[in-house]
């Protein structure tokens, strides 16, 4: 069976004229591949390209100014150097160092409340890193109003998915709004050279959290679902975001929904000199949220877990051994 990645347009949900129909679309494409494409989010042009400019900006620089940005704490944060990571590693697969780098923020939101600070958070809430701001300037301002902007495309989509799945609404607000997401900016350089047999811009995965929001175009060529049967392109289109569910909806639907298998694919040798970015935010419901089958009928099929404690096993897997 193939399955096709559909492009839905939000915005007769968002201005609640038919909010059903935009229900419905979202279930289909949740149930049959896990992906989808998103226009009438309401993120403005201007956003992106922001992002996209800073990032660059950053990824640009020296490579011992972008290690400054390293934090010292070796949490998740700031600047990931190339090829640090494996994203084929995460299902357990022996597969070589994804050929990207990156840079990350969690929250950027006030965390004076205790809920941040407790011991059993770890390093879930440790401190963002920034560059210099003389080095790239505008920088933590782009980071933290996309941050904000795809916080609320990824609570609106949760409360489609809360509807389709036939529950109130509202189901899901209170399990995500402490959220721990990820906002990572990737640069996958040229390619001087060959990669290593299997060594892919970004391996074979799922994703670990709720849903994750990528920037869609132009960045987003390379992206590729496995369909059941082959790898396909997921769309490009101006202006759109790439949807995909991450394992905890799996686990929550009991796989009536699907975290599907995609990965980042490389260019054509003729391509080989150009890089490619990506803007992704990966959602994290709240870290103490317990995951277990929503599902009323059949057996459980996973046993149940936290948001926190999923993350944490999924990162411990990827980190290539120095
Ligand atoms: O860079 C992309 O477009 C996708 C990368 C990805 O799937 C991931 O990092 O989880
Ligand atoms: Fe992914």
């Amino acid at each position: 069976m193939t399955r096709k990645v559909p492009v839905i347009d939000l915005t007769d949900f968002r201005t609640g004229r038919d909010k059903q129909a935009v229900v419905e679309q979202v279930a289909d494409a949740c149930r049959s591949i896990g992906f989808l494409v998103i226009s009438g989010h309401g993120v403005p042009a201007e956003m992106f390209d922001a992002m996209l400019g800073v990032s660059k900006g950053f990824f640009d620089l020296p490579v011992e100014t972008k290690k400054r940005a390293i934090p010292a704490d070796g949490s998740f944060r700031g600047y990931s150097e190339l090829a640090n990571m494996s994203l084929g590693q995460s299902l357990g697969d022996d597969a070589p160092p994804d050929l990207r780098e990156g840079f990350s923020v969690n929250r950027v939101q006030d965390k004076s409340d205790p809920y941040y600070s407790n011991p059993a958070a770890g390093k879930l809430f440790a401190p963002n890193v920034w560059p210099d701001p003389e080095d790239v300037p505008g920088f933590e301002q782009a980071f933290s109003d996309y941050y904000l902007a795809m916080e609320g495309v990824a609570t609106t989509l949760m409360r489609i998915f809360a509807l389709a799945l036939e529950l109130p609404e509202d189901f899901f607000d209170a399990k995500v709004d402490k959220h721990f997401t990820n906002l990572v900016a990737y640069h996958y350089p040229p390619m001087p050279a060959a990669p290593k047999p299997g060594q892919l811009r970004g391996g074979a995965h799922t994703d670990f959290g709720s849903l994750t929001l990528v920037y869609g175009h132009p960045s987003v060529s390379g992206l590729q679902v496995w369909d059941g049967s082959e790898w396909e392109d997921v769309p490009v289109e101006p202006g759109t975001l790439v949807v995909n569910l991450g394992d905890l909806m799996a686990q929550w639907t009991n796989d009536l929904w699907v975290s599907t298998l995609h990965r980042v694919a490389n260019p054509p040798e003729s391509e080989w000199d150009k890089a490619r970015y990506s803007l992704i935010f990966f959602h994290q419901p709240n870290y103490d949220c317990v995951i277990e089958s929503l599902d009323q009928v059949n057996p459980a099929k996973y046993p149940p877990t936290t948001s926190g404690e999923h993350l944490r096993r999924k990162i411990l897997a990827m980190r290539v051994a120095a």
